[in-house]
């Protein structure tokens, strides 16, 4: 199997869903999940590449374990629950400095899953849209009202940018790279990633333009003198 051209990870604080974001996108369906041990990760060919996309383990004690899956990363999904402000908090406190090691010009999104639960996407006609992918949220009284605003994304998001010393004006906007999703209906799973995969390729073509090329040209190679003992020099 070939070495996959670019690596994309999942971060984000336990049970915001991430594994279910993973599965929804490819697998197409809502599995129950256990919480996950360490890390896991799917291969996704997009144009001519290779992708790997990681699920990380959001629990405390496999903290250590995320700089090491977020080696190289081409992009990083900060992934929280809009009904849960503490795990967009915990995005900034715990897992934004598990990205040192990711690439130099790696991506960041932040997305606000569980939109399903929340009010104003019921009233939204996101149920609508949830019943367009057979999976009705369920009546709207059983919704709270949504606890973290898309705002608050795109404050963390433009917070990151300086953060990593990235400028603004040669990145891609907030409001692009902040998304609201539902793995349990599906709303906006494809959109995440699909927008990630587009942005990532050019991006990988570009680096394996810029690298060395692995193959060696021996026409331009001039051809060893022999020495009388015949050794070459
Ligand atoms: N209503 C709703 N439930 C969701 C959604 N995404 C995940 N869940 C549920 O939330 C729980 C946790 O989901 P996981 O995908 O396991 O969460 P995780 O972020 O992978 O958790 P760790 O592996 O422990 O880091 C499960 O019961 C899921 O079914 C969603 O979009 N809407
Ligand atoms: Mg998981």
């Amino acid at each position: 199997m070939r070495k996959p051209d670019g690596k994309i990870v999942l971060l984000g604080d336990m049970n915001v869903g991430k594994t279910s974001l993973l599965q929804r996108y490819m697998e197409r369906r809502f599995p129950d999940t256990v919480s996950t041990v360490g890390g896991a990760f799917y291969l996704k060919q997009w144009r001519s590449f290779n992708i790997s996309i990681w699920d990380t383990a959001g629990r405390e004690q496999f903290h250590g374990l995320g700089s090491m899956y977020c080696r190289g990363a081409a992009a990083v999904i900060l992934t929280y629950d809009v009904n849960h402000p503490q795990s967009l908090l915990e995005l900034e406190d715990r897992f934004l400095g598990l990205t040192e090691t990711a690439s130099n010009n790696c991506l960041f999104a932040i997305v606000g899953n569980k939109v399903d639960l929340a009010m104003e996407w019921a009233t939204e006609g996101g149920e609508k849209e949830g019943e367009a992918s057979g999976k009705a949220g369920g009546c709207v009284s059983s919704k709270v009202p949504k606890q973290v605003q898309l705002e608050d994304a795109m404050a963390l998001y433009k917070k990151i940018l300086k953060y990593k010393m990235l400028d603004e004006r040669e990145m891609p906007s907030a409001e692009r790279m902040c998304f609201e999703t539902s793995a349990k209906t599906g709303y906006n799973v494809d959109l995440l990633f699909e927008t990630l995969f587009d942005m990532v390729v050019p991006m990988i073509a570009r680096q394996r333009a810029e690298e060395p090329s692995q193959t060696v040209d021996i026409s331009s190679c001039k051809t060893p003198k022999q020495t009388r003992s015949g050794c070459c020099t």
